[in-house]
């Protein structure tokens, strides 16, 4: 919200006011729409009130359909009812608290490598904090992992991955640099010298400039179109964006991620994505001047 992107939004007739998130907002405006990433009952109550008073408003999403992305369970359950064909996501277990973590001597029908992430990714300090997990060792080092979690089957994908990037019917794919694959010769290694544990986060924040990357061929546009389409029905936003990596063992994309308003800035053209979606343009959506 730079000075340079309001003032693009206001020539072509549409002008963002900052909300006071502390009042309500049925004190503020009158607006046409509310654009939002905040979290909260005291602010759901006050979009509720928002709402009921100005049934003809929109509000950029729901929170009861955003509060699914806060559950890495919940945000992936989806993507099955898609249906889609060479769509899936990793196998992944609910880890709820340490001691079930300790007795998990068996990961089910995972193999490790598994990734232990955060159940909750609500925007929370500790959301990105992950872990790659090499064998038993690593998995009961109770210190390193804090359930609730979940562990997901790690998969070898080449070391790049898919962020699909979704406003309203925009959909734009970007290549990101990922985690690399895992060799024998490295699980052995990590296994004896890291303690069965290596701990990272917010890796995917830098786009990808990995050499030999050029190779990797990007998804078809008609798979990625129907996997944002889909999603933005099934989940009712309109904002999101989603991380993919496809299993180098099987002709298959798994959808690991979907993040709810992530930076758009980093798009090219972002001005343009941001005030041209459709639902902000719709006339009976403009803002009021
Ligand atoms: N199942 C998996 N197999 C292989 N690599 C994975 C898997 N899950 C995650 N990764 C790697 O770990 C990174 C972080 O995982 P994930 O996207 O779930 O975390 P996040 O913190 O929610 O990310 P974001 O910053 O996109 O919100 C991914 O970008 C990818 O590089
Ligand atoms: O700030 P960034 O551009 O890194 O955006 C990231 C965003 O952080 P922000 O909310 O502080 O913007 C994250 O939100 P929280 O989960 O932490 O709420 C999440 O959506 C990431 O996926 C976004 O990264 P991207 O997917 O676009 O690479
Ligand atoms: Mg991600
Ligand atoms: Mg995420």
């Amino acid at each position: 919200m730079v000075p340079e992107f309001i003032n693009y939004a206001k020539q072509r007739g549409i002008h963002f006011f900052p909300i006071d998130v502390s009042n309500p907002l049925t004190d503020q405006g009158p607006f046409d729409c509310i654009i939002h990433k905040l979290y909260g009952h005291e602010w759901n109550l006050n979009l509720q009130h928002f709402t009921i008073n100005h049934p003809n408003a929109t509000v950029i999403d729901p929170p009861s359909a955003i509060q699914r992305l806060h559950n890495r369970i919940s945000m992936l359950e989806p993507i099955s009812q898609l249906a889609i064909p060479h769509l899936n996501i990793p196998n992944q277990i609910l880890v709820p608290d340490v001691v079930s973590l300790t007795s998990l001597s068996a990961i089910n029908d995972l193999s490790f490598p598994v990734i232990a992430k955060p159940l909750l990714a609500d925007g929370g300090s500790n959301a990105h904090d992950m872990s790659l997990v090499f064998n038993n060792e690593g998995l009961t080092k109770g210190f390193e992992l804090e359930p609730p979690m979940i562990l997901q089957q790690f998969v070898n994908h080449g070391g790049v991955i898919f962020k699909v990037y979704v406003a309203d019917d925009y959909v734009k794919c970007v290549k990101r640099s990922s985690l690399p694959d895992v060799s024998e010769e490295t699980m052995e290694k990590m296994g004896s010298e890291c303690g069965g544990v290596m701990k990272f986060s917010q890796i995917s924040g830098a786009v990808t400039s990995m050499s030999g990357d050029e190779k990797v061929t990007m998804p078809a546009p008609e798979f990625i179109e129907a996997v944002a389409e889909g999603l933005r029905v099934a989940l009712g936003l309109h904002l999101f964006n989603f991380d993919m990596i496809k299993d180098d063992k099987r002709d298959e994309y798994l959808v690991i991620d979907i993040n709810y308003f992530p930076g758009y800035e980093k798009l090219p053209c972002y001005e343009m994505v941001f005030s041209s979606f459709p639902d902000l343009k719709s006339p009976t959506h403009l803002f009021q001047i």
